[in-house]
């Protein structure tokens, strides 16, 4: 008889977890998998697809009012959010099936409950069951922190915000990371007055400075307003049902939601870490080596919960990497540079590389090289958003350290850019590409 259940226990199938589970399956190990939410995990229920899909839907507001421009005219022009929800919600439904076939062709067990551990090899359903496995994989992700002021219970996250019965039509947003700046664009596109509210006057910390200003400067433009250095107070229900929000000593906002996003952190509590020797890292992360394994030689944590860079494809890469490196014979682990990303903001951001002021601290001589333009398509439109491009480059080798973009479509161009700064390229490599005329990535070939 085996000496285990099974070789592999999965606890979260999210992004990570279900990578991990259907590549070692693939490698011939027995697997299960215990999720207690939705197959699938934040990204697939309540991250980046149902999100990118608002994101889609909201753009319309821009493109029907361009429309006539293009002699087009659009009557009786309405916008139902039930419909948007509802029709979201249920593609989110779509791919979670999907995700639960993938399992099952896979030969993956999967238990929809909760997993805690119990010690090196054993973890606990919530049912009361208890198994064991050769290797546990922690793929458990991360959750809203909450702030602590008074009325903090009247107010959402990004977990509700997917399901809200009524169109808000003002919104109060605390915090100015990812999750605040792609919702502030959904909202305000959508026709709902919003307020982002910020306990310092930094947006998008870690993105170029350029860029976040030029962000704040075109989403101000569009109505968004910001309140920097002054967090939520106070946050009260009205008699009329609505919510009344105090940012730090200024005027109460009158809203019907306030959105917290002030990050996540890796999701722990009660997972049972201490029956197997495990000690959670300064950020509450999980602490791992290179290969994801944990204070504990049987157990691996992948994703969100090691706190490592909080993306989907890295879980992912984290994820495949680990099933590789402990069942497929093949042990490598997941490098971190050149790791490219987007906020959906309206306009969207993306960026790869060094920004501006880490290359200068990092390499000191450096140049940098930028297209500041007007899109053809907002030009057309009369519409004065500019985009802008940079491209930071190590004067002495002349290698492209980091590409950092703002404008439409910014994160489709950018995953192809990407490519080159990975692959070492320099900027005369980009000098000697033709132009893809007209387009507005043949900017990244024409900068000065
Ligand atoms: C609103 C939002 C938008 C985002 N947009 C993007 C984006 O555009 N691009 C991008 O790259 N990233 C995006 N992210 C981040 C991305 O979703 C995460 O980095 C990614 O999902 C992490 O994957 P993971 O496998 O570590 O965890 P998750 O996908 O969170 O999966 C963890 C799973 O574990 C389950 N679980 C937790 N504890 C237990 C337990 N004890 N027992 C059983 N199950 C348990 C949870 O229910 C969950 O399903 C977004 C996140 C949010 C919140
Ligand atoms: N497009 C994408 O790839 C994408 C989209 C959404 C989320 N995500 C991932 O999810 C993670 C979480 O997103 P997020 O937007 O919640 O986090 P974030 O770290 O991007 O932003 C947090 C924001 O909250 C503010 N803040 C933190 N603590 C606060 C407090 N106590 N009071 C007031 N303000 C406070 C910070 O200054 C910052 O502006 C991100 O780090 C990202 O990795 C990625």
């Amino acid at each position: 008889m085996a000496q285990y259940d099974y070789d592999l226990f999965v606890i979260g199938a999210g992004s990570g977890g279900v990578r991990a589970s259907r590549i070692a399956a693939s490698h011939g190990a027995k697997v299960a998998v215990a999720e207690e939410h939705r197959i699938g995990g934040t990204c697939v229920i309540r991250g980046c697809v149902p999100k990118k899909l608002l994101v889609y839907g909201s753009h319309f507001a821009e493109e029907l009012q361009d429309a006539s421009h293009y002699g087009w005219s659009v009557e009786g022009m309405k916008f139902d959010w039930s419909v948007l929800r509802d029709a979201v919600l249920r593609d989110v439904t779509r791919i979670e099936t999907a995700y639960t076939a993938t399992l099952d062709n896979n030969k993956v067990d999967h238990f929809l409950e909760r997993a805690t551990i119990t010690g090196p090899h054993g973890v606990k359903l919530a049912s009361g069951r208890e198994i064991t496995a050769k290797y546990i994989l922690i793929a458990t992700g991360a959750w809203p922190v909450m702030p602590e002021f008074d009325g903090v219970e009247h107010c959402i996250t990004s977990n509700e915000v997917f399901h809200l019965e009524k169109f808000p039509e003002r919104v109060v947003i605390q915090g100015a990371g990812y999750i605040a700046m792609e919702f502030a664009g959904i909202f305000n596109a959508l026709g709902a007055h919003v307020t982002v509210i910020n306990r310092s006057e930094t947006l998008l910390r870690g993105y170029d400075q350029a860029l976040r200003d030029r962000l704040l400067q075109i989403t101000m433009a569009r109505g968004i307003e910001y309140k920097f250095n002054c967090p939520l107070t106070k946050v009260e229900k009205t008699a009329d049902g609505g919510l009344l929000a105090t940012p730090g000593k200024l005027e109460p906002l009158k809203a019907d939601v306030v959105l917290i996003a002030t990050g996540r952190k890796p999701k722990t509590d009660g997972l049972g870490l201490e029956s197997a020797g495990i000690e959670l890292g300064p950020r509450g992360e999980i602490p791992v080596d290179d290969y994801s394994k944990t204070a504990c030689d049987s157990i691996y944590a992948v994703g969100d919960v090691t706190d490592r860079i909080q993306l989907t494809p890295i879980a992912i890469r984290e994820g495949h990497a680990f099933a590789d490196s402990v069942f497929g014979g093949n042990k490598r682990n997941t490098v971190y540079d050149c790791v490219p990303s987007a906020v959906f903001s309206q306009p969207p951001l993306a960026a790869v590389g060094l920004t501006e002021g880490e290359a200068r601290n990092k390499y000191g001589n450096i140049k940098v090289y930028s297209a500041d333009f007007r899109p053809m398509k907002n030009v057309f439109a009369s519409r004065q958003e500019r985009g802008l491009y940079k491209m930071v480059v190590d004067a002495n080798s002349e290698k492209i350290l980091g590409i950092h973009m703002i404008g439409p479509e910014s994160p489709e161009i950018l995953q192809a850019a990407a490519i080159a700064v990975r692959a070492g390229l320099t900027k005369a490599d980009f000098d000697a590409t033709v132009a893809l005329h007209p387009s507005m990535a043949e900017e990244l070939v024409l900068m000065r």
